[in-house]
């Protein structure tokens, strides 16, 4: 549905240029909620404005649902950015407009009749739960509320694409996942597809099909969510996901813990669970074929995109051989194995 071929993007000119983007491919699927993270800085609002051509690329070209935007005249780009919905981190309502002319404004652009404007905005009013808010004006209502709003105007052309710039940066942690929820029962009821872009890994976590990481305007890395939170092969990935995992060593623990084994010492593991891994009775089989007792420190099971995926922190009581061979076969077994550092049994 999108294809993105070789964008790239230099802000300014000689000595004062700035290359945001450099030249990148990305496709999203009819009907995918895919995810762009990134840091501050990293060229997330300079990707997303490239997709709608709000910001022309420097290269490359934008292919959504089959049509190349580059080449359109801007008369015909006009036509094709109807099917292409935005929101933003600040919702961009119109202040002196209600509710309801908020959300019938595209439609009086594309020069729809008042009686079909009135029907399609109680429609929408309804999807977004403001049936009760059609005449109040922007000031009057919460973030929440507002970006609710601004979904609604968004999806008023009935688009093919939703594009959401930071659209939950501005909203508490409650707020955050009523929004989240709406959008994926859109993508769900309509079959909507959402590029997103944000800084936070929960965002992607909740509601993402696939995520790529953006870096100094490069993707780094991209996938499924569920195997790339147990199989991110970068450090800037793993700390992303690191921010969403709640698993830390014990201080009593990390007191006792060296980098490097010692008399009387057993290595602590993260171990990283995804797809069929995180079912199967992996520890059991490694206590029983290779002899090792484990005990499990904490555990964090969870699920996103669909798929379940987990961290678990285990010591490991067994001669070194044992040791190595069980590493060996959870790896061999698609489990993610980090050794944290080798624990003494006292201090
Ligand atoms: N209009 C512009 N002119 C010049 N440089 C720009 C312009 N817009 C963005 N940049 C630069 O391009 C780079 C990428 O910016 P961009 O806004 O795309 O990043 P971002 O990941 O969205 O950051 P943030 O989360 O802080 O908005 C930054 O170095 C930024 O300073």
């Amino acid at each position: 549905m999108i294809n993105l071929t070789a964008v790239s993007k230099v802000y300014g000119y000689g000595d004062s240029a700035v290359q945001a983007l450099h030249p990148t491919d990305l496709q999203v699927k009819r009907g995918e909620i895919f995810g762009v993270i990134g840091a501050s800085g990293a060229g997330k609002s300079t990707l997303i404005r490239c997709v709608n051509l709000l910001e022309r690329p420097t290269t490359g070209s934008v292919v959504i649902d089959g049509v190349d935007l580059a080449t359109q005249s801007e008369r015909d780009l006009t036509l094709s950015r109807r099917k292409i919905g935005m929101i933003f981190q600040h919702f961009n309502l119109l202040s002196s407009r209600t509710v309801a002319e908020n959300i019938a404004l595209p439609l009086e652009l594309a020069g729809l009749d008042k009686a079909r404007i009135a029907q399609r905005v109680t429609e929408l009013l309804v999807l977004v739960g403001l049936q009760e808010r059609a005449h109040a004006y922007p000031s009057e209502l919460s973030g929440g509320q507002k970006q609710r709003v601004a979904i609604a105007r968004a999806l008023a052309p009935e688009p093919k694409v939703l594009l959401c710039d930071e659209a939950t940066s501005a909203l508490d942690p409650q707020t955050t996942q009523s929004i989240l929820a709406l959008l994926k029962e859109i993508n769900r009821r309509l079959g909507l597809t959402i590029l997103l872009i944000t800084h936070e890994m929960d965002v992607v976590k909740t509601i993402c099909d696939k995520v790529a990481i953006i870096h100094d305007g490069r993707l780094v890395e991209q996938g499924e969510v569920a195997w790339f939170f147990s199989h991110a092969q970068t450090a800037l990935a793993r700390d992303f996901i690191q921010s969403t995992i709640h698993l830390p060593i014990p201080e009593e623990y990390q007191r006792r813990l060296s980098a490097t084994p010692e008399a009387d010492s057993w290595p602590l593991l993260r171990l990283g669970f995804t797809g069929q891994s995180v079912d199967s009775p992996l520890i059991s089989e490694v206590s029983r074929r290779f002899g090792v007792d484990v005990s499990i420190l904490s555990a964090d099971i969870e699920y996103a995109g669909g798929v379940k995926f987990g961290y678990l922190l285990a010591e490991l009581f067994a001669p070194t051989m044992a040791c190595e061979q069980t590493i060996e076969f959870l790896r061999h077994h698609q489990i993610q194995v980090e050794v944290l550092g080798y624990v003494r049994s006292h201090d």
